[in-house]
């Protein structure tokens, strides 16, 4: 099943207006957080309120993941023990280095018994997880791994790096290139990093678009003021999900059926437009079926 990841908005746990709201905001997920957006003194109760608000359900057809706290804090089994009971679609574990890494997480969800559709999401934010990201990536191919995308994470990269975070990103897109080829690689989602200037409406347009361009398949988002213009930017515009349509049938027609190569609107179209035009039809028509309410569980 193809789902929409255009926008995943980040939302602390401990902000229980903000999880609130969460349930009727338009964007594709939501991150439910216990790590950096949650001061150490509120991690219990961001904790609970996360449990009762996965509890309670009401998300429709929104993903729903819960970032846990990261491997070296006094956190993140108590956090993985409430999100294994909790069956989100999937925990988001930050501060991924290496495969060791992955694996305690994975290892430890299936001793507490945590549903294989559970799945993990790891953020790609310090220097070994970039160096390490076809490795990670690589464990797609194991199960019981349960890996089901990466998040881009600027801000730690920069922050234990020095690497600056600068209009443009001109500093990270060698890094972000390399993220985005590692998670191809191994048939993975990736998803950018968050965009802190909440005013800054143009720079956060221009960040989405190149977002996008290079290949991301949505954003992670810090406010909802952010979700319709990064939607709008990973929706595929009308006349390119058209364009797709006409492909798909031109290749379709008997006097096409063995050829490669055609010529479409002067234009050459070989198959493999066909096969990008299928994913392109594929990811419109899950974005429109978001628009339809979910069935009840
Ligand atoms: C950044 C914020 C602290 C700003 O909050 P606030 O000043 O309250 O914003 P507003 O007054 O503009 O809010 C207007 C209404 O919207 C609701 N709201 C705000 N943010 C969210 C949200 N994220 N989700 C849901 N709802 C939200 C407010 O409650 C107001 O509602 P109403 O009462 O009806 O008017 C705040 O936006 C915030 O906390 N954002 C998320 C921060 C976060 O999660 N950070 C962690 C992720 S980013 C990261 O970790 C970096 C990454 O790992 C890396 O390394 O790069
Ligand atoms: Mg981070």
């Amino acid at each position: 099943m193809i789902r929409p990841r255009r926008s995943l908005l980040f939302m602390p746990g401990s902000n229980a207006r903000a999880l609130e709201k969460a349930r009727l905001l338009p964007a594709d997920g939501v991150i439910l957080d216990l790590e950096d957006a949650v001061a150490p003194d509120a991690k219990e109760t961001a904790r609970a309120q996360i449990a009762s608000t996965l509890a309670e359900g009401g998300f429709g057809r929104r993903e729903v993941l819960v970032r846990i706290n990261a491997l070296d804090s006094p956190w993140w089994l108590d956090d993985l023990a409430m999100a294994g009971k909790a069956k989100p679609d999937g925990i988001l574990v930050p501060k991924v280095s290496s495969v060791d890494d992955l694996a305690a997480v994975a290892n430890r969800l299936t001793d507490i018994g945590a549903d294989m559709s559970i799945k993990v999401w790891i953020m790609i934010e310090t220097a070994r997880g970039v160096l390490n990201a076809e490795h990670l990536a690589a464990q797609a191919q194991d199960e019981e791994m349960r890996l089901a995308g990466f998040v881009f994470g600027p801000n730690d990269i920069s922050r234990e790096t020095g690497i600056r975070m600068l209009p443009g990103r001109a500093t990270m897109l060698p890094m972000i290139s390399h993220c985005v080829l590692a998670a191809r690689a191994y048939g993975l989602t990736i998803l950018d990093g968050p965009f802190s200037d909440i005013a800054n409406i143009e720079g956060f347009a221009c960040e989405c678009a190149q977002a996008r361009d290079f290949g991301f398949d949505g954003k992670t988002l810090i406010h909802p003021s952010q979700i319709e213009a990064c939607n709008a930017t990973f929706t595929p515009p009308a006349a390119e999900v058209e364009q797709a349509r006409k492909i798909i049938a031109a290749f379709a027609l008997p006097e096409n059926a063995t050829r490669g190569a055609i010529q479409l609107d002067g234009r050459m179209v070989e198959r493999l437009h066909a096969e990008i035009a299928k994913k392109t039809i594929a990811i419109a028509d899950a974005i429109a079926a978001m628009a339809q309410p979910a069935r009840p569980a």
